[in-house]
Parts: structure tokens; C-alpha cells; sequence
């Protein structure tokens, strides 16, 4: 389902000085699977999340999902398809602190312009899945960790994503939370998403339901 072949990912910082990120690496990830990406910091593990969602382009190198390139997509095509296949889920949720939590969910259903039945349709039933129904209103500031971490697992959702991409899920948490995380995790592995994160918590090594773990060491997999 998600292919990379050969990519490599360079940062030109200026003429003289150009990172390489990401160098000839291979990959496949399969449709279902939760793959841990772990490395040390700069290794090049949101590099390639990056890549996945198409928020960046290969420098050489191919990224295929679902047997479309998505590497050679242009961008208002890379933004459709980021919308129609991605849910992300970011270290510091990422929430807009001063809106309620029915609008931070539904955000990212904004620019598909749904009509309002089918857009309550999909809010009810992700916010009933991380169990945040009888906060809907509430504003995001007021809300406890735990609640936060749920609401943004519910707006990463709300699109009913193939894949979902996570970045640190776990970086600004307590083991409580970090442990409610994976719980919500194996939920979406039942729904059969393909799952992709990027983490050095240990709490994410050797357990049950990660499928594989992909070691990055300096921009290649090792
Ligand atoms: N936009 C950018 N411009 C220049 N260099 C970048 C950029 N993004 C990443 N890099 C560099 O590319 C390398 C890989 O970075 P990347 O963010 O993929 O690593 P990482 O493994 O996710 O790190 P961390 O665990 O710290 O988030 C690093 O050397 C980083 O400094």
C-alpha cells in the first residue's frame, strides 16, 4: 500500500551547505500494518512521514501509495489526497485552544464542504469512539491532557483515513496517557488502518500490536 523505492531527501540549507535527510531508502508498509519508525533525533524519521502525506517531495527516488506516485503529484492534488488518506496525529496535539471541541474535530472535513447531516454523522461517531461526546462543546483550553489527547485523535479520524501518521504521539506525555494512546492505537488497528509512527518511546518497542519496527540511523534504514 505505501512504497518507497530508493528515495532520497536533501534540505539545501544554502549553496555550500546542503543535508542529506533521507539516502537511497526502501521501504513497504502494508495495508493494515502499524510500523514503528524509531532512530535517534535527526535520523530522518519525520522525513519520512513527510513523504508519506506529501507534505514534501522526494529530492530522487519514488513514493507510491495505493499504486498512485504520489511524489509527482502537484500540489493542489497532493492537498486532495492528503485530505482524502491522512489523519495526523502531532506531539502537542496540534488543537486550536480557543474553539470547542466539535470544531477542532471538524476541521478537517472544512474544505470537502460536506453538508451539515453527513458532517454531524462523522463528528458523532468519532467522538463516540474516543469517548468525548459529553465534551463537545467545551472549550480546548479547559480541557484535561487526556481529553485533549482525545480530541485529536477523533480530528485525525474524522475523515475516515486509510492511513494515519503519527509524529511523537507520546513526546509530551505522562505514562498514563502515553499508555491511554496506545490503547486508542489498537482500536484503529481493529478498523484495519494502516498505521505509521514515528517515535523513540520505548513504551512503543516490542509491543503487541506493532507489526514491524524500522530502524533509521543517519538517513538510512539499518
Ligand atoms: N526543513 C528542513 N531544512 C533543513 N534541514 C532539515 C529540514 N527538515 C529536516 N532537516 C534535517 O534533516 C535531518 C533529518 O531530520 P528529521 O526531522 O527527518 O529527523 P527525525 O529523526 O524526525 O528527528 P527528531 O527525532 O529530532 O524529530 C536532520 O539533520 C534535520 O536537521
Amino acid at each position: 500500500m505505501i512504497e518507497l523505492k530508493n528515495v532520497t531527501k536533501s534540505y539545501e540549507i544554502n549553496k555550500s551547505n546542503i543535508v542529506t535527510a533521507l539516502n537511497s531508502v526502501s521501504m513497504k508498509i502494508d495495508e493494515g500494518e502499524l510500523v514503528v519508525i524509531k532512530g535517534a533525533s535527526g535520523s530522518g524519521k519525520s522525513s519520512i512521514l513527510s513523504l508519506i502525506a506529501a507534505l514534501s517531495k522526494p529530492t530522487t527516488g519514488e513514493v507510491i501509495v495505493d499504486a498512485k506516485q504520489i511524489s509527482k503529484l502537484p500540489d493542489n492534488f497532493a492537498s486532495e489526497y492528503r485530505r482524502d488518506n491522512i489523519g495526523f496525529v502531532f506531539q502537542k496535539y496540534n488543537l486550536i485552544t480557543t474553539l470547542s471541541v466539535k470544531e477542532n474535530i471538524l476541521l478537517p472535513l472544512v474544505p470537502l464542504n460536506p453538508d451539515a447531516d453527513e458532517a454531524d454523522a462523522k463528528l458523532h461517531k468519532v467522538m463516540e469512539m474516543f469517548k468525548i461526546s459529553h465534551k463537545k462543546d467545551a472549550i480546548i483550553k479547559n480541557l484535561s491532557g487526556g481529553e485533549q489527547q482525545r480530541v485529536a485523535i477523533a480530528r485525525a479520524n474524522v475523515n475516515e483515513p486509510k492511513i494515519i501518521i503519527a509524529d511523537e504521539p507520546t513526546a509530551n506525555l505522562d505514562e498514563k496517557l502515553s499508555l491511554h494512546f496506545i490503547e486508542m492505537l489498537r482500536k484503529l488497528k481493529k478498523l484495519n488502518k494502516t498505521i505509521v509512527i514515528a517515535t523513540h518511546d520505548p513504551l512503543f518497542f516490542d509491543l503487541d500490536i506493532v507489526d514491524r519496527e524500522i530502524e533509521m540511523h543517519n538517513g538510512v534504514v539499518i
